[in-house]
């Protein structure tokens, strides 16, 4: 009775991955337009458990298809099945997660599950390979399982559509072998990090900005945890992210494919890991570097001998930043210290005369900009220097010439009234922002100007 049942289930797991391929196919030859982005593919619960089928011989299909890899002493017969019954969950299937999920595919890894709360969009496709123009809208996870699946459809992708948070992510990791964490921010690490204690598993930790990329492995062999190394989080305002430092996509597809090594390392039990160790990648450079990292400390909070924090907690609360990085506004000014995007292009078109001033970086205003916009980067708008140059221009402009203030999405506008109005509070002039930026300018006014 028990294997009659364990064998239905097997078969309907079987059909059911078949239909949703199929579903999927379907949804590509249709076109995008006449996707229900959410069918195929579709996310799993986080309380569904991987079937316990323990592989114990490799079939002959496996042995052609690992071939290059079985033959390393290393590896054999016993790490390619080690393989096979190893369950790998990813954390985030961006820039790190989309080249780790295809390698990891690749080697045959049993059981993957894809996690991410977001959809593909335009912008992930220089870097985040695994999806494709065609999935652009449909959520991550069901894109880079179909994609895994395309590449090697023996191993079982279970996407997950939601953000990892307090109350999904133990029952999740309990789950899995090995974790990888492919996110961008802090919040999601500390709960990584804390959750992957409570639960035992290593964590693969990666990194990747701008030219840079770093990779550790916590939690493995004694070795300490993200908190170890850093008890209190960063000053929210000191993180970065690849939308607004930009990344170059080759960089995070080298650490994806180094936490890929590492998960194979950790399930095959190959060598040295990354255990208290951190790998700096320079890619301007072309420089590795590895540096040795302080041992697991036994006043830990988390991982130590007396640990306080034997619950997840609100990660976003701890670290005062989001878990997530969708746009968010800020609302520093009052209503009259704005106009709308549409307001300034009466404004333009009825030739009003105003000081228009572009806070963004001169890197960025070569891609687009609004004519007769002068600029001083946001970092520089409380350098004398600036303030001076301005003052002189305003003294020249009739007092009641409006100042406005421009950047991509108008938060670091805000910040440039604010700045300027206590700066040059002498001046009689009014600074305002444009609401919502270049992105509102594109939405409201011009369908035509680009977004970045
Ligand atoms: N708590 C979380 N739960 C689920 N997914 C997460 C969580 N935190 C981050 N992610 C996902 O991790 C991935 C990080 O990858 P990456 O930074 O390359 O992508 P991105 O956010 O699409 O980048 P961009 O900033 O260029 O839009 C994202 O797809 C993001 O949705
Ligand atoms: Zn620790």
């Amino acid at each position: 009775m028990e294997s009659e049942l364990h064998e239905l289930r097997r078969q309907l797991q079987e059909k059911t991955k078949e239909i949703n391929r199929l579903n999927l196919l379907l949804r590509e030859k249709d076109g995008l337009g006449n996707l229900d982005v959410t069918l195929p593919f579709t996310s799993a619960d986080t309380n569904v458990s991987h079937p316990d089928i323990p592989c114990e011989t490799l079939s002959n299909a496996s042995i052609a298809r690992y071939s290059r890899q079985l033959i390393l002493p290393e590896v054999g017969v016993k790490g390619q099945l080690a393989l096979a019954n190893a369950s790998v969950l990813i954390v985030g299937a961006g820039g790190l997660g989309c080249p780790a999920a295809l390698y990891l595919a690749a080697a045959g890894t049993g059981c993957l599950g894809l996690l991410d709360y977001d959809t593909v969009e335009l912008s992930n496709l220089h870097r985040q390979v695994l999806h494709t123009e065609q999935r652009v809208s449909v959520p991550k996870s069901s894109s880079a399982a179909f994609g895994c699946n395309q590449l090697n459809s023996t191993v079982r992708c279970i996407p997950y559509h939601m953000q990892l948070d307090s109350q999904n992510a133990l029952q999740l990791l309990r789950q899995y072998d090995v974790v990888l964490d492919c996110t961008d921010n802090v919040a999601t690490r500390y709960l990584l990090n804390d959750a992957c204690i409570m639960a035992k598993k290593p964590l693969i930790s990666g990194s990747a900005l701008r030219f840079e990329g770093q990779l550790t492995v916590y939690n493995y062999q004694d070795g300490p945890c993200y908190r170890c190394l850093y008890p209190t989080p960063p000053p929210p305002e000191t993180v970065t992210n690849c939308s607004d430092g930009g990344v170059l996509g080759v960089i995070p597809g080298i650490i994806g494919c180094l936490q890929a090594l590492e998960a194979v390392k950790v399930i095959c039990s190959l060598g040295n890991t990354y255990s208290q160790r951190l790998l700096l990648f320079d890619g301007l450079e072309g420089t590795f570097r590895t540096i040795k990292l302080r041992p697991r400390q036994q006043s830990c909070v988390v991982c130590g001998d007396n640990p306080s924090v034997t619950k997840l907690i609100d990660y976003e609360q701890f670290c005062g930043s989001r878990a997530n990085d969708k746009e968010h506004s800020l609302e520093l000014l009052k209503p009259e210290d704005r106009i709308s995007a549409k307001e300034y292009q009466s404004i333009v078109k009825e030739k009003l005369p105003h000081l228009l001033i572009d806070v963004r970086l001169p890197v960025e205003q070569e891609i687009c900009s609004l004519p007769g916009a002068w600029n001083i980067p946001i970092g520089d708008i409380h350098k004398e220097e600036c303030l001076e140059k301005l003052r002189k221009k305003l003294q020249e402009t009739d007092d009641s010439v409006p100042v406005y203030l421009v950047c991509r999405r108008g938060n670091d506008s805000q910040e440039a009234v604010k700045a300027l109005k206590e700066k040059l509070k002498d001046m009689p002039h009014k600074f305002k922002d444009i609401y919502g930026g270049l992105h509102a300018w594109s939405k409201h006014v011009d369908t035509d100007f680009p977004v970045y």
